[in-house]
């Protein structure tokens, strides 16, 4: 058994979380550069909690920016074991509608311009993001949503776009009528497989803000009425994160789906043939198998 962390990467709108017992804002130094943010931390029905918004306070970093290395290495470095991701995301399905939460399952990474691997020369590894999603965390966040009383789907596929400016209308439906996209958004991909690189569990919440631009009733996305349905949004999402502790709880079996032994057979180099600096900056991330 170890003991239950669980982080809560906050995007768009969600800067902070009340409610936690001894609160601190930290900060973490990485070898690949400072976090988003401070990180607060924290506990919460006796289970350790950490929040990072994904943005920084004042929402400083946009998709393209956001140190997504430094913010997993950062929380590993933290003790965390558990994260969640909470997102604004536009929505390619009817039924899913502004105002609901998707539990995602599975991501399409359209991201072109970010740093998306902790490995690399000198230190080569390949694990698999077929499943990218945590069905254990998933289920907790199912529940604590529907006890919140939030309209929630389960599973869906998240289509991680490189931004800023949103989809063109023929992007939009190429998205949801040939590839089977569910939800669009900017900041999951390479986060979730920086998480399961970092051998970390990784839940993903969509709160759906807009119908992008496909819904012939809707018109195109706009910043605007996003934001205004991100406020309502924002205080669901902390509806939802109050009730994860007591569902995760403060004692952690390892992960029956692999998540935390995901780099138990995924470095290929040698050992003698190492390079000893990226093995250095690899001591949070990989000290378990390094
Ligand atoms: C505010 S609209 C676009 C912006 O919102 C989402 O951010 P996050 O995923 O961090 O909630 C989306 O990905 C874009 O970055
Ligand atoms: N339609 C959209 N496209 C990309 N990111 C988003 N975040 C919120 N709505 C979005």
């Amino acid at each position: 058994m170890t003991r239950t962390k669980i982080a809560v990467i906050g995007g768009s709108g969600i800067y902070d979380i009340d409610g936690l017992e001894g609160a601190e804002w930290v900060q973490v130094d990485t070898p690949w550069g400072a976090p988003s943010d401070q990180i607060l931390t924290g506990s919460l029905d006796g289970v350790d909690m950490a929040f990072l918004p994904r943005h920084g306070r004042g929402h400083v970093h946009s998709p393209t920016t956001v140190p997504y290395r430094a913010n997993i290495d950062a929380l590993k470095r933290l003790g965390v074991t558990d994260v969640i991701s909470v997102s604004a995301c536009g929505s390619f399905r009817e039924e899913m509608a502004p105002g609901d939460f998707v539990v995602v399952d599975q991501f399409i990474d359209r991201t072109f311009a970010r740093e998306k691997s902790f490995f690399g020369t000198g230190c080569v590894a390949h694990v698999s993001v077929a499943h990218p999603t945590c069905p254990r965390l998933s289920d907790a966040c199912e529940t604590a949503a529907r006890d919140a009383g939030i309209s929630v789907h389960r599973g869906g596929t998240y289509l991680a776009m490189e931004g800023p400016q949103f989809s063109t209308l023929a992007e939009s439906q190429m998205y949801r009528e040939s590839w089977g996209a569910d939800v669009i958004g900017m900041t999951n991909m390479p986060e979730a497989k920086l998480a399961r690189e970092a051998e970390l569990c990784y839940a993903s919440v969509a709160m759906i803000t807009d119908y992008d631009s496909w819904h012939p009733d809707h018109g195109e996305v706009d910043v605007t009425q996003i934001i205004q349905t991100l406020m309502g949004n924002a205080e669901k999402g902390r509806a939802l994160v109050k009730r994860l502790p007591a569902l995760l709880g403060a004692d952690r079996a390892p992960c029956q789906h692999g998540c935390d032994r995901a780099l138990e057979y995924a470095i290929l180099t040698a050992p003698d043939a190492r390079d000893p600096d990226v093995v250095a900056k690899l001591d949070s991330v990989a000290g378990r198998v390094l």
